[in-house]
């Protein structure tokens, strides 16, 4: 649905994006994480149409980004980290606006606009004028508004940032119910248990270029290794080494704890269960310790970890689309927000 091939994007001399390939099949939710400005929303606008890429190319439900900018914009609900809302309209009429711009008529804009309010919990706030409405309140209006036409794709830039943890929710909620009805979402967002929980692959980009790419599961794996385990004895835990030597990684003991890693607890932890009770050995407990993505992600943008995310590189052959005035920090391919 969405494929990005060597996109990159550079204002006057600085390489805000460099050689993005991106591939979001449909029905998919990927999340695009990384430190602050290291070129997220640059790439989700010019995925949107919005920026014109300074190298590469884009097609997005089998429009160019560039060739075909005006149907990108069709297909796509975006909504920005800053959202430009034209403050004196009231939410209902604000919505049918859009609605309007994106070719519906004016029963169905309204129509779809009070199913939205009443789901974000706006609708007895539809007769208040927006520039009375607070941040989050406003963060869900934009919400509506990249939903109002019920695009198959969605851009979602940090959704949820002002929001309190019921509206999050909300969102979060909404965001469940898009992909089980199989929208393609590409999601940026700083809130790590969000990206575990929405995201079916995660891409993590750094100085505008992606360092590593994959579910949550294959991340944990390539960065943090294989999964550690917590053995907990009823006993010095000295006495059980000589039974775990050689069948797993110890990393530490620590009283009445050993922690060790392995590749194959399917078949290992059975036998250790086996040998220490034969042993003699009382077993309290045996844990798989949890891995969040935020350990990943800050082994990978901490630069400690398998990447080779270095310093930046000239562009090398690509599909060349720049021109001098592409150079230029004022290219914006359309204005959107009011
Ligand atoms: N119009 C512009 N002109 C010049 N530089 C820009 C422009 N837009 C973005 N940049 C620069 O490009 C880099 C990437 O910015 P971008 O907004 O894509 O980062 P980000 O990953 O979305 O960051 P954040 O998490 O803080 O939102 C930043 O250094 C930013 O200052």
């Amino acid at each position: 649905m969405i494929e990005a091939r060597h996109l990159h994007k550079v204002f006057g001399a600085f390489h805000a994006v460099r050689d993005v390939s991106l591939t979001v099949d449909p029905g998919e939710v990927v999340a695009l994480l990384g430190p602050n400005g290291a070129g997220k929303t640059t790439t989700v606008r010019m995925l949107g149409a919005i920026l014109r890429p300074s190298e590469g190319y884009a097609r997005v439900a089998g429009y160019d980004v560039v060739e075909q900018a005006r149907d990108v914009r069709r297909v796509v609900g975006l909504l920005t980290e800053f959202p430009g809302l034209y403050l004196r309209m009231r939410p209902q009429e604000y919505l049918c606006f859009f609605g309007a711009l994106q070719g519906m008529s004016a029963t169905e804009s309204a129509r779809r606009a009070e199913q939205l309010l009443r789901q974000f919990g706006l609708w007895e706030a539809r007769n208040k004028r927006l520039d009375s409405f607070s941040k989050g309140m406003k963060q869900k209006v934009a919400l509506i508004r990249a939903l109002i036409h019920d695009p198959p794709v969605l851009y979602l830039d940090e959704p949820t940032t002002a929001m309190d943890p019921h509206s999050a929710r909300q969102v979060r909620d909404a965001m469940l119910e898009l992909r089980a009805a199989k929208r393609t979402i590409l999601l940026t967002t700083h809130n790590l248990t969000e990206a575990e929980e929405l995201a079916d692959r995660i891409v993590i980009i750094r100085n505008g270029s992606i360092v590593a790419e994959g579910t949550c599961a294959q991340l944990t794996r390539q960065f943090l290794g294989a999964p550690r385990w917590e053995l907990r004895l009823g006993t010095p835990a000295q006495r059980a080494v000589v039974v775990l030597d050689g069948m797993v990684s110890i990393e530490r003991i620590d009283d009445e704890r050993v922690y060790y890693h392995t590749d194959d607890a399917r078949h290992v932890n059975p036998q250790i269960v086996a040998r220490l009770a034969e042993a003699g050995i009382p077993i309290v407990a045996l844990n798989e310790l949890p891995r969040r993505l935020e350990d990943v992600y800050l082994e990978i943008v901490a630069g400690n970890g398998r990447t080779d995310a270095g310093p930046s590189v000239e562009p090398s052959a690509r599909h060349d689309r720049s021109s001098p005035a592409d150079q230029s920090t004022s290219e914006e391919m359309v204005k959107v927000e009011g």
